[in-house]
């Protein structure tokens, strides 16, 4: 169980974790994420959307990596596109982008406390918080190995250990089951439902079967817009027997894109 803070216990003053309300972020130049309306509460929320749909700019945006060139985000009950005290809810963010830096001379536990200490952790709890997000992931026996030293999907791991290690009140996890293998996907759905039920945590994947094993809702954005919010069984109704993918919900999956693009096209 995650440690429960002051702050936490606190009445809530805002009505969603996640609020976008005609969001716009930029990439470059283009307008990546372009009028996105959003909500968010506790739970484990699927992102999913075609390649350059808008997915790791929202999350970027949701970060505070950057900030939105228009509408409304308020993250916690902070303001991120105004002016919200951003610093404060940092503390309680979680984030693993889609590629991270690390110095590769660290050892695993050396790259989590690091990022512990500019999560601005109080200095008592990072050794103890540190372990349990280590184990978490099943990096227990590698925690002294320097991050050169390993595997594509070990290094993924640490990288969901950074996210967690604060108990984050709200974790973005830019696909995270990149080059895991299937034991640990398995394992990693299991840290998600976990950590979901009483953490906000957003999911981008390609794996729409990661989407319907661990998660509550799916989100659907193309184009940069949102365009369906529902759980994981309203999903798989959506598909036929035309539609494609090898399962129930791919096959939602592809028939909520196709009318969305000819929508867009009409
Ligand atoms: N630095 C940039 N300059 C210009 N355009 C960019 C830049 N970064 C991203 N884009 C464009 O913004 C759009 C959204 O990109 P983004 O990476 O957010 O999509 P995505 O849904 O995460 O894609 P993927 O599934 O391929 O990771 C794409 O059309 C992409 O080409």
């Amino acid at each position: 169980m995650r440690a429960v803070s002051a702050a936490e216990t606190a009445p809530t003053t805002y009505g969603w974790t996640v609020h976008a309300e005609k969001l716009v972020v930029r990439a470059g130049r283009h307008l990546a994420v372009n009028g996105l309306d959003l909500t968010l509460d506790t739970g484990v929320h699927g992102l999913l959307g075609p390649n350059g749909a808008g997915k790791t700019t929202l999350m970027r945006a949701l970060a505070t990596v950057v900030k939105p060139a228009g509408g409304r985000l308020s993250v916690l009950g902070v303001d991120i596109a105004g002016r919200g005290d951003l610093r404060r809810m940092r503390h309680d963010l979680g984030y693993l982008p889609q590629h991270f830096g690390f110095y590769p001379r660290f050892t695993v536990r050396e790259f989590v406390e690091y990022m512990a200490w500019l999560k601005e952790m109080p200095k008592a709890d990072i050794p103890g918080a540190v372990q349990r997000a280590i184990d978490r992931v099943g990096l227990t026996t590698r925690a002294d190995s320097r991050m050169k030293t390993l595997s594509g999907g070990m290094l993924r791991r640490a990288g969901i250990a950074q996210a967690i290690v604060n108990d984050p009140r709200v974790l973005l996890l830019d696909e995270p089951t990149v080059g895991l293998d299937p034991e640990q996907r398995l394992d990693f759905r299991e840290l998600l439902r976990d950590i979901g039920l009483d953490s906000c945590v957003l999911v981008s994947t390609h794996l729409v079967e990661d989407v319907a094993a661990a998660c509550t809702d799916v989100v659907l954005v193309s184009d940069g817009r949102l365009v369906w919010q529902g759980s994981t069984g309203e999903l798989a109704e959506r598909g036929g027997a035309g539609d494609a993918g090898d399962s129930a919900t791919e096959r939602g999956y592809s028939a909520l894109l196709r009318a969305h693009r000819g929508q867009v096209s009409a």
